[in-house]
């Protein structure tokens, strides 16, 4: 497996990274993802892609078409049945230079250690609060101090020797905001990498409307302030700007979908956990429902063909809306159900 990363510059991508969402389903409710009170239609057992379906998939047409990095998300990933065996699956596939996971960590501490074994190498933790409180109240999961066993987690995956490690924070005025230096201070002394990512208008539009989002360069200045910031040595596959505080053994990522446009350097697409093909994440046009074509036996150089076909047309459908309202607009599908 290759190490993903790669010189700091900003040039436009091939579109090589598929972000396969393995469940809807969660352990969490995050406030800002699938709060407790969102009626969310699951999507039924059937209608999941099993492994099978999944890896035939990714060896027949995700491969060929030019795929080779794949992170798997959800919904929670390690709550998918069977995810121990799909990651040592893909792992094992010559063609995959990349295979990292998202993840809630609630159950890294015990699975960990069996990831790694497996083949993963790379993992994202959502991590928004250093504070047990907070933390649990983002969640939705009050009463329950999940902070602790998310922080052994971490820990654990630390120790098993997942690099790079990242933590995802999404930044809540008035929620989490003001522990962006506790956060970033992470990375001194540690080889960790915290991403902080402006609040989208997928998931919660109450708390979105009642909250809104901090911009990137606004949490820049304030760490800046504090330590001075330079730009990182090396950046992911991902939307990330890289940043580090001077000397800091870990890096500083700002995912800006809010304020700024890095769709020009779109790198992905993303697979629903029922079989839908997405070419953009805040734009809902052009998806292809690959499951329903496979269980039908439609060819794979056919399925080859449509996925080609999307590629193609890709770069008009990445995201436009920015001036004419989309933010505004519902989607039809969540963050939890389409990966993040
Ligand atoms: N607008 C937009 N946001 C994205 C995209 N990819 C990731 N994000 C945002 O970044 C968050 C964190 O993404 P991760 O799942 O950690 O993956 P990543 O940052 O792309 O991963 P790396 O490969 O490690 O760089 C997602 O939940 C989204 O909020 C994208 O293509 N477009
Ligand atoms: C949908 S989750 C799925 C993976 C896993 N459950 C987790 O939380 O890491 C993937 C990412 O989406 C982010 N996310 C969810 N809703 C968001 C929103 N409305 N705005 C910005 N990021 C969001 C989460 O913080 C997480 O980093
Ligand atoms: S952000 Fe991840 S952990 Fe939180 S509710 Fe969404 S899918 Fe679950
Ligand atoms: S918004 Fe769409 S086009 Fe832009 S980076 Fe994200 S997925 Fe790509």
């Amino acid at each position: 497996m290759i190490q993903s990363f790669e010189p700091t510059v900003n040039q436009p991508k091939q579109v090589d990274y598929l972000r396969i969402s393995l469940i809807d389903r969660c352990n969490f409710r995050c406030q800002y993802c699938m709060p407790e009170e969102a009626e969310l239609n699951y999507i039924l057992q059937q209608d999941l892609l099993t492994n099978e379906e999944l890896l035939t998939l990714i060896r027949e047409v995700f491969i060929p078409a030019g795929f080779t990095r794949f992170r798997l998300t959800g919904g929670e990933p390690l709550i998918r049945p069977g995810v121990m065996e799909l990651v040592r699956a893909i792992a094992s596939l010559d063609q995959v230079e990349d295979l990292a996971m998202t993840t809630n960590g609630f159950l890294l501490a015990k699975m960990a250690s069996d990831l790694y074994e497996a083949g993963l190498r790379r993992l994202n933790i959502s991590l928004d609060s250093l504070n047990a409180d907070t933390f649990d109240w983002l969640v939705g999961r009050n009463g329950q101090s999940l902070w602790s066993q998310v922080w052994a987690g971490i820990q654990q995956a630390y120790q098993v020797g997942f690099d790079p490690l990242k933590l995802n924070v999404v930044v809540i005025p008035g929620v989490n905001d003001h522990e962006v230096l506790d956060l970033a201070s992470l990375t001194i002394d540690r080889k960790w990498h915290v991403r902080f990512i402006e609040f989208m208008p997928i998931g919660n539009h109450q708390l979105f409307s009642d909250r809104a989002w901090v911009p990137s360069e606004e949490l820049r200045q304030r760490i800046r302030d504090r330590w001075g910031l330079e730009a990182g040595k090396v950046r992911g596959n991902g939307p990330a700007d890289v940043f580090q505080i001077p000397g800091a053994l870990g890096t500083l990522g700002f995912i800006s979908q809010m304020s700024e446009c890095f769709c020009d350097r779109c790198n992905r697409m993303r697979l629903s956990a029922d079989g839908w093909l997405r070419p953009c994440l805040l734009n809902e046009t052009g998806q292809i429902d690959l499951k329903t074509a496979l269980r039908n036996g439609v060819t794979f150089s056919k399925l080859l063909e449509q996925v080609q076909n999307l590629l193609v047309i890709k770069p008009e459908i990445n995201y436009k809306g920015r001036e004419s309202g989309t933010l505004t607009g519902t989607y039809s599908r969540t963050m939890s159900q389409i990966g993040g």
